[in-house]
């Protein structure tokens, strides 16, 4: 029979209360030093965490599963339960249950989910965490991305591609988004985040406005620059939202809303991301680019610099300070050194500062925020003296907020405890009154050696002493043999064997005095603590800036080092479309290549002396995707405003970065492999333009030879086709039959990688050379892999075999065959003598163009596509 109300606990019956309005969270719920979890929490929390569970008796008639550890760990065990992906209520005693009868008052004071997270166990340092929201508007998408731990609020708009790439490079940990839009985020987004739904009310344009304008104590946001941006609105005014609703109300940390926008940066979509293993490598402790780039010495810089990876630059006025910075600090390697030096010695200025409203910075963190302003005081002497542009503007920027670095300094002790509560944070000639309380505190023990001695001598017991127990404080302890000489105004307390212990109103008044004097200075130290952290909070926003500053530093200090360690020059950035890259090298296999072995440099060119389309070939396993890969690597990295790892290196500014890999590189659940590929192909066509870099790896392997040499042609030949971009182009591909392009297109040229044969074995020699080669060597590495020999040996019979009867005759004739587009346009219309293009003439000539009107243009129009249809 179900339980009556009643009859529960009055406990279990405020944990219900606490539950019901918390249903998908774990319940976390402090009683006296524990924090427990029941019933459906517990068995979560027991199976996560790794603790027992037990049963407790929920008043006369049931019980109910309980799983609990102690309050001082719930840092480690809150961890855990995020990460396993839970979100966790935190509910604690809202009044001191010393002082309440009948049962405390409680409530939730903190949610944790996995995108709204400050606590630095659950933090990475060199990552952000962000909670980011999506809103889908009528035909344009809205997204936003905070992070509480930094205070960085980023939005954006546009079409769900873009929100993927965006989504791709900030990687949310958590992702919200309104409750009926839920089946189109799936569809859109697939299942690749961890998400949360909200009411569909809160994705309105005005509760949005509201909610922005109150939090950030403005009129308007145009400030801001995001004016119209309305679907990037609605989603961030669901993120605070979402922070209000998870108790996260102290968020003045997060001072402004930055915008980005597409045009602003090289665009690379997530494919491309991946693909040219920028972030995360493909194999399990692999090299990435961020990991051969990332030198840096502060977590702002480490979380700057992935994000100048992901959106490398499209001006080339920034690009270039960027670089002349690189090569000032080149030059100046003294002034590099000791700014480093400074940077080293400077915590987490942006997680520093974020928990000053959340009242979650500790005393040494304080400290270590003022050791931090000191070195921006360092470095703004040294940046003075600069004559870089660049840093003299960073420099304005700098501010080491002197009223609280002095007031830090002048208040808080050199090395004080982590928590408050343990006392000893706050320095003498502060406060007064503190100063006098542990003034008693300390005196006060002087005082009881006096009694001691005073007592002594008037009783005429030597051994007389004094000591401290828990049960009755001070007392004064006299052996059996005195005992006759007991004053009787003392009070007998304790007797032992040998010994009689008393206490005395004296000891008693000077025992209040002391253990008062001790609590009332871990009372006003707290408040002192407390006051300090009021006054740090205007000074929120410079010390964000600092860090910024600090971060752009770091970033380009590291690109100086970077430069010099691993030999890397300056690129040219140009306004035209060329690529001319010489000697250039792949960043990431370079540095893991072995100690002696030398990486093979390789020459390119695109779009110069009529080259737009490269098909290369070459054996497997000789270099081709490494080629093409360095050429992305070196054109981002130039974008991203470093140095390359080429001797020189023209680049001409470029749009888009796009690479596609054969479909059996990229598997993908559920669709078939040649699909993926198709559709990321697709993808590619609509939007290239002459400043657009091509990469493609082996399209088109992943269906038969006919199949794929067609689909891969046509691709080609609609790259050079195009009638007003000229894509620059790299296309690796194991069908030498793809050569014939170059004969019938006049910027294709084709280049193959080198390899010697010696005997049976290929050696590669990695060195480009023009001209296609003429087969794949797969067999070769089927070899080398230690394939048996008999297998070899067969492999070669049919390949001799299929070649003589198949793709020397049939296919290679066919190819050659084949009729370029441009060859059926000409047939079909532009021949003069065509009769589709005598009837467009005669058309054409009839028409008086100062007469006609717009709309009768337009019909004339359709009816010359209709003719040559
Ligand atoms: N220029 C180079 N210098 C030194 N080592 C290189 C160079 N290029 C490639 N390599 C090494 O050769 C390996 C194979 O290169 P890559 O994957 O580019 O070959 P591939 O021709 O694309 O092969 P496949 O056709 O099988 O995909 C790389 O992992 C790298 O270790």
């Amino acid at each position: 029979m179900a339980k009556s109300k009643s009859e529960e606990t009055p406990l279990m019956l405020q944990h219900k209360a606490i539950k019901d309005k918390y249903p998908d969270a774990v319940l976390l719920f402090r009683v006296g030093d524990f924090y427990e979890t029941f019933n459906e929490d517990a068995v979560i929390a027991s199976r996560v965490l790794g603790i027992v569970l037990t049963k407790r008796a929920n008043g006369s008639a049931s019980y109910v599963d309980l799983a609990g550890f102690p309050h001082h760990s719930l840092d480690t065990y809150l961890h855990k339960l995020v990460k396993a992906g839970h979100r966790v209520a935190v509910c604690d005693q809202l009044e001191d249950p010393k002082t309440v009868k009948g049962i405390v008052k409680r409530g939730v004071t903190e949610m944790v989910t996995p995108g709204v997270a400050v606590n630095d166990k659950l933090l990475e340092n060199t990552s952000n965490n962000f909670l980011a929201a999506v809103h889908f508007g009528a035909d344009i998408t809205g997204v936003s991305f905070l992070d509480i731990s930094t205070g960085e609020f980023i939005i954006a708009e546009g079409s769900t591609e873009y929100v993927d790439k965006l989504l791709q490079s900030f990687r949310p940990a958590e992702v919200v988004f309104a409750r009926q839009q839920q089946k189109h985020f799936k569809a859109t987004f697939g299942s690749r985040f961890y998400t949360y739904n909200l009411d569909e009310w809160i994705f309105t344009s005005t509760y949005a406005e509201e909610i922005l304008l109150k939090h950030f104590q403005t009129h308007s946001l145009k400030g801001f620059g995001v004016d119209g941006m309305d679907t990037a609105i609605i989603a961030a005014g669901a993120t605070l939202h979402y922070l209000k609703d998870t108790e996260h109300p102290n968020l003045q940390h997060i001072t402004r809303l930055q915008r980005i926008s597409q045009e602003d940066f090289l665009w690379m979509d997530r494919f491309t991301v991946r693909n040219l293993e920028l972030l995360n490598s493909s194999v399990e402790n692999g090299h990435t680019l961020l990991k051969v780039l990332d030198n840096t010495v502060t977590p702002m810089g480490a979380r700057l610099l992935k994000r100048w990876l992901v959106f490398p630059l499209r001006d080339i006025a920034p690009i270039n300070e960027r670089l002349d910075t690189v090569a000032f600090f080149i030059k100046e390697a003294e002034l590099s050194k000791t700014l480093t030096h400074h940077l080293k010695l400077t915590g987490d200025l942006e997680r520093l500062v974020s928990k000053i409203p959340l009242r979650k910075i500790n005393p040494r963190e304080v400290m270590q925020l003022a050791h931090s302003l000191e070195q921006v005081q360092a470095v703004q002497e040294l940046l003075s003296k600069s004559d870089n542009d660049y840093l003299l503007r960073l420099n304005e920027k700098l501010d080491p907020c002197a009223p609280i670095l002095n007031k830090i300094l002048n208040e808080v002790m050199e090395n004080p405890p982590v928590l408050v509560n343990k006392g000893g944070v706050i320095r003498e000639g502060v406060n007064a009154e503190l100063d006098e309380l542990r003034g008693i505190a300390t005196k006060g023990k002087d005082f009881l050696l006096q009694i001691q001695q005073k007592e002594s001598e008037a009783t005429g017991i030597p051994s007389l002493k004094i000591a401290f127990n828990n049960v009755f404080g001070y007392y004064l302890e006299v052996t059996n043999t005195h005992k006759n000489k007991v004053p009787d105004t003392w009070i007998r307390k304790q007797t032992l064997a040998n010994a009689e212990r008393y206490i005395t109103p004296e000891l008693k008044e000077y025992e209040e005095k002391i253990t008062g004097a001790e609590d009332k200075i871990l009372t006003l130290e707290t408040r002192l603590f407390d006051e300090l952290l009021a006054a740090l909070q205007p000074f929120i926003e410079p010390v964000q800036r600092n860090a910024q500053a600090f971060a752009q530093l770091d970033c380009l200090l590291c690109f100086a080092q970077n430069a010099v360690q691993y030999k890397y020059r300056r690129p040219v950035i140009t306004d035209g479309y060329q690529l001319d890259i010489r000697e250039g090298r792949h960043p990431v296999i370079e540095k893991g290549l072995p100690a002696g072995e030398a990486y093979v440099a390789n020459d390119i060119q695109l779009n110069k002396d009529n080259q737009q389309i490269i098909i290369l070939t070459g054996p497997n396993m000789s270099g081709k995707s490494a080629l093409l890969r360095q050429t992305a690597l070196i054109t981002l990295m130039a974008h991203m405003g470093s140095f390359v790892p080429a001797t020189s290196a023209e680049i001409g500014l470029t749009d888009k970065i796009f690479t596609r890999v054969g479909a059996s590189d990229n598997l993908s659940g559920g669709e078939s492999t040649f699909m993926v590929e198709m559709n990321e192909t697709a993808s590619i066509i609509n939007t290239i333009t002459s400043r657009s870099l091509v990469i493609l790896d082996e399209i088109g392997r992943g269906t038969s030879t006919y199949d794929g040499i067609s689909i891969a042609w046509s691709i080609v030949e609609y790259l050079h086709d195009m009638t007003t971009h000229r894509p620059k182009t790299l296309f690796a591909t194991h069908y030498h039959e793809l050569n014939e392009l170059e004969n019938k297109h006049e910027r294709v040229k084709n280049f193959h990688i080198t390899n010697m044969e010696s005997g049976n074995k290929i050696i590669f020699l990695r060195k480009l050379a023009p001209g296609g080669s003429r087969h794949s060597f797969g067999i070769h590495v089927a070899r080398m892999a230690g394939m048996p020999p008999e297998l070899i040996e067969r492999a070669n019979e049919v390949l001799a075999n299929l070649e003589e009867k198949h793709i020397d005759t049939s296919l290679q004739k066919n190819i050659k065959n084949i009729a370029t587009p441009t060859q059926k346009l000409q047939l079909n219309i532009f021949d003069a003598h065509s009769d589709t293009f005598q009837q467009i003439r005669d058309k054409l000539g009839a028409v008086d163009i100062n007469r006609l009107t717009p709309v009768e243009a337009l019909l004339k129009l359709s009816e010359i596509k209709e003719m040559i249809n």
